[in-house]
C-alpha cells in the first residue's frame, strides 16, 4: 500500500479536527469528501509532514510520517489548497528552484516534460504573478509533480478553473492515477464520478464512508452521489 493511515489523530486547542481516522489508499484516484471543517486540509497537511498528528499514525511508501519525514517528502507531491507560489518568480524560474530543492540532476528535461503535461507552454515565459488563476493552478501542480513522486496529495485542485481548463487538468490527475496514488479533496461531485476509483467521505473529523465509487453507488440505489454525501454528512 502506498498509503497507510492508523487511528490518525489532530486537536487543535479543545477541538478534535481528525479523530483516530485509518485508511489505506494505493494506485489511482482516492476522493477525500467532506463537508467545510471536516478535516480533510489536517489529514492532508499530517500526511505530508506539514502538521505533526496529536496521535496516530500514517506511512507513505513505507515511511512514516513520525519518524521519517524526508522519505515521505521524497516520495509526495503536494499541491496545498492555498496553491503558495513566488509570484515574482517566471514560471520556468519557480520550477528550476523546485528541481533544486529535490536536488534533480539535469533538470531541463523534466521542466519541459512537466510544462508540456500541465498544458503551460503558452504561458511558461510568464511572471507567476501575470498569470490567470488556472495556470497559477497549473504552476502547482507542475512543482508537485516534478520529482516524479509516487503519491500526490491534491487539496481542491481544481477550484476556481473555468469548464476548459477542469477538464483538462481532470484528463491530468486521471493519466497520472494510472500509475500513481492520488488523493484528491474536493466539492465538486461530478469531479468524483469523472477521476476517483475509490471514495472517502470524513464528517467531523470520523471517516463515514469508505468504498470504491461502483460499490457507494450500488449501496445506494437510485441515489446521486450529492445526496449520498448528504445523507451521510447531516
Ligand atoms: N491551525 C488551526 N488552528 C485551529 N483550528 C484549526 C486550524 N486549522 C483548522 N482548524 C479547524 O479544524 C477543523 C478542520 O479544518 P480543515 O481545514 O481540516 O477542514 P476541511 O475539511 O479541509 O474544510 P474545507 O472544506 O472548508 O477546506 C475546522 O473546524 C477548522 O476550523
Amino acid at each position: 500500500m502506498s498509503i497507510r493511515v492508523e487511528a490518525l489523530t489532530k486537536v487543535y486547542g479543545q477541538q478534535k479536527a481528525v479523530d483516530g481516522i485509518s485508511f489505506t489508499a494505493d494506485t489511482g484516484v482516492l476522493g477525500f469528501l467532506g463537508p467545510n471543517g471536516a478535516g480533510k486540509s489536517t489529514t492532508m497537511k499530517m500526511l505530508t509532514c506539514f502538521l505533526p498528528p496529536t496521535s496516530g499514525t500514517a506511512s507513505v511508501c513505507g515511511f512514516d510520517i513520525n519518524t521519517h519525514p524526508l522519505d515521505v517528502k521524497r516520495n509526495i507531491g503536494y499541491l496545498p489548497e492555498s496553491n503558495p507560489l513566488y509570484t515574482d518568480m517566471y514560471v520556468k524560474e519557480s520550477l528550476a528552484f523546485v528541481a533544486g530543492i529535490h536536488g534533480l540532476h539535469e533538470p531541463a528535461n523534466r521542466i519541459a516534460e512537466v510544462i508540456e503535461q500541465t498544458g503551460l507552454g503558452p504561458e511558461q515565459h510568464k511572471r507567476i504573478g501575470q498569470l490567470s488563476k488556472g495556470y497559477r493552478q497549473r504552476v502547482g501542480l507542475a512543482q508537485a509533480i516534478l520529482h516524479n513522486p509516487q503519491v500526490l496529495i491534491l487539496d481542491e485542485p481544481t477550484s476556481g478553473l473555468d469548464p476548459n481548463q477542469l477538464v483538462g487538468i481532470r484528463q491530468l490527475i486521471t493519466d497520472l492515477g494510472k500509475t500513481k496514488t492520488i488523493i484528491l479533496s474536493t466539492h465538486i461531485m461530478q469531479e468524483v464520478e469523472a477521476v476517483c476509483s475509490q471514495v472517502i467521505i470524513i464528517n467531523r473529523g470520523s471517516i463515514v464512508a469508505n468504498d470504491s465509487l461502483s460499490n457507494l453507488r450500488s449501496n445506494n440505489k437510485g441515489n446521486t452521489l450529492e445526496n449520498i454525501f448528504i445523507e451521510l454528512t447531516n
